[in-house]
C-alpha cells in the first residue's frame, strides 16, 4: 500500500480510545503528520500527559504504520490543555483570576471528618505526577490543614506586591498552598465565616498557579457554607468522596455526594479509606468494620469505588514523616490503590470532557468492562 496521508489516518482510525469510544484520528490526536519516503512521524496530542494507555497508543500507532511499509516511525506524545468546564463553570471565575490556567480542578472530600481525605488527596496527587502530569495541590481544610506535614514543607510561600501567592513547589514537584503555611500551625484557627470565605476565595483565585494538568481542592470535611463557595466559586471538573466502611461515615459520605450533585459537579468516584487493616506480621487481612459499605454507597448512587484503601502502616508512617505513601513505599498494597484510582480519576474526567458539560448524573461506568481494542 502507497505510503500517503489518507492511507495512514485511513490505518490509524483502528486504534480506538476505549473510555472515549472513538478513534484516534476522529478525536483528532494525530496531527502534524510528515513523511518523507519511508519515513513518518506524527505527534499524537491526548487529552492529558496523565493518559495510562498512552504507551499502548503509541505501540500501536508504528506497527500499524509499519505494516504499510514505513521503515522507520516517529510517535511524539504530547498534551492538550483543554480545560474541563470552559461552559459555565468557568463563568464563575473572575479576569484575573489564576485559576484558568488549571486544566482539571477536582475536589477531594468527605462528609465526615478524620478518615483519611487529605491522606487520599496527597496520595492522589503523588500518583498522578508520577504518572507525568504537572500537578498542584490547594489545601482548603482552614481549620486542619495537614498538607504542611504530609509534603514537609517548613517555608512559606512568596507573597507579590499584587497580593498573588507563588505556591511552595513540594516533593513529586506538586505545587501546593495550604492554611497552615500562613498560620501558626499550634494554633487553631479561630476566624468567622465571611474571613473564612474570602481566604478561600483569594486561594482559588489568586495564587499564581502557572499550567497545571489537575488541581486537587483538600475540602474541610462536611457539607456547610466553606464547601458550597469552593464548588460555587471554582470550576470543579468533579469531586472524589473519600469515606470509610463504618456506618457514620457512609451516611455523612452520602450527604457529600448529594451535594456536588445538588450544585452540578459530577463525582467521579468514592474511595473507600481503611477498609481492611493488613497485619504487619503475617500480612493477613482483617476487616476491622463491617466489608461492602462503599460498593453499596457507589451502587446505590450510580457512581464508580475507585478504591479500597486498606489500613497499613506504611501510610500512617508517611502521613507522619512528609512523603506521600505513593512514593516512599511504591510497593505497598496502599500504593498500587492509590496509583489505581488515580488512573481511573483520569479516565473518567476525561469520559465527562469529552461529554460536554461535564455534568453525568447517575454515572454509571464498568472499568472491569472497558473494551480493549487490540491491533
Ligand atoms: N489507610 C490508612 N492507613 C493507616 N493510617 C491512615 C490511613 N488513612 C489515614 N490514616 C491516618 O489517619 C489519620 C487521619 O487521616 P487524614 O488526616 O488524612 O484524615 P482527614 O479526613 O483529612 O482528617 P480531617 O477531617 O481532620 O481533615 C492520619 O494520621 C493518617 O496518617
Amino acid at each position: 500500500m502507497q505510503l500517503n496521508e489518507q492511507n495512514i489516518l485511513s490505518a490509524l482510525r483502528a486504534v480506538q480510545d476505549p473510555d472515549l469510544h472513538k478513534n484516534i484520528v476522529e478525536l483528532n490526536f494525530v496531527q502534524n503528520l510528515k513523511i518523507e519516503g519511508t519515513k513518518v512521524s506524527f505527534d499524537l496530542k491526548l487529552t492529558t500527559p496523565a493518559c495510562p494507555i498512552r504507551d499502548r497508543f503509541k505501540d500501536q500507532c508504528i506497527t500499524i504504520v509499519k505494516s504499510l511499509g514505513a521503515t522507520e516511525v516517529e510517535v511524539t506524545l504530547t498534551s492538550s490543555q483543554g480545560r474541563v468546564g470552559d461552559d459555565n463553570s468557568a463563568a464563575k471565575a473572575p479576569q484575573n483570576s489564576h485559576i484558568g490556567e488549571v486544566a482539571h480542578v477536582v475536589a477531594v472530600a468527605s462528609g465526615k471528618g478524620g478518615v483519611g481525605k487529605s491522606t487520599v488527596t496527597a496520595n492522589l496527587a503523588m500518583a498522578l505526577s508520577l504518572s507525568g502530569a504537572r500537578v498542584g495541590i490547594l489545601d482548603a481544610d482552614i481549620y486542619g490543614p495537614s498538607m504542611g506535614l504530609m509534603f514537609g514543607i517548613d517555608k512559606a510561600p512568596e507573597v507579590f506586591e499584587d497580593n498573588t501567592i507563588a505556591p511552595v513547589e513540594a516533593k513529586g514537584g506538586i505545587s501546593i498552598v495550604s492554611m497552615c503555611m500562613f498560620a501558626d500551625s499550634d494554633k487553631a484557627t479561630i476566624w468567622r465565616g465571611p474571613m473564612v470565605s474570602q481566604m478561600i476565595q483569594h486561594f482559588i483565585h489568586h495564587v499564581r498557579w502557572g499550567k497545571l494538568d489537575y488541581l486537587l481542592v483538600d475540602f474541610p470535611p462536611g457539607t456547610g457554607d466553606i464547601q458550597l463557595t469552593l464548588t460555587q466559586n471554582c470550576p470543579m471538573a468533579g469531586a472524589v468522596v473519600v469515606t470509610t466502611p463504618q456506618q457514620v461515615a457512609l451516611a455523612d459520605c452520602q450527604k457529600g455526594i448529594a451535594m456536588f450533585d445538588n450544585v452540578g459537579v459530577p463525582v467521579i468516584g468514592i474511595v473507600e479509606n481503611m477498609s481492611y487493616f493488613i497485619c504487619d506480621e503475617c500480612g493477613k487481612h482483617h476487616n476491622i468494620f463491617p466489608a461492602g459499605g462503599g460498593q453499596k454507597i457507589a451502587e446505590k448512587w450510580g457512581v464508580p469505588l475507585i478504591g479500597k484503601v486498606p489500613m497499613e502502616p506504611a501510610v500512617a508512617d508517611c502521613g507522619d514523616c512528609g512523603t506521600p505513601a505513593v512514593l516512599r513505599y511504591p510497593n505497598s498494597e496502599s500504593a498500587k490503590v492509590f496509583m489505581d484510582a488515580a488512573e481511573k480519576m483520569v479516565r473518567t474526567l476525561s469520559v465527562f470532557e469529552s461529554e460536554g458539560d461535564g455534568v453525568l448524573k447517575n454515572f454509571n461506568y464498568d472499568f472491569e468492562q472497558l473494551p480493549v481494542e487490540e491491533v
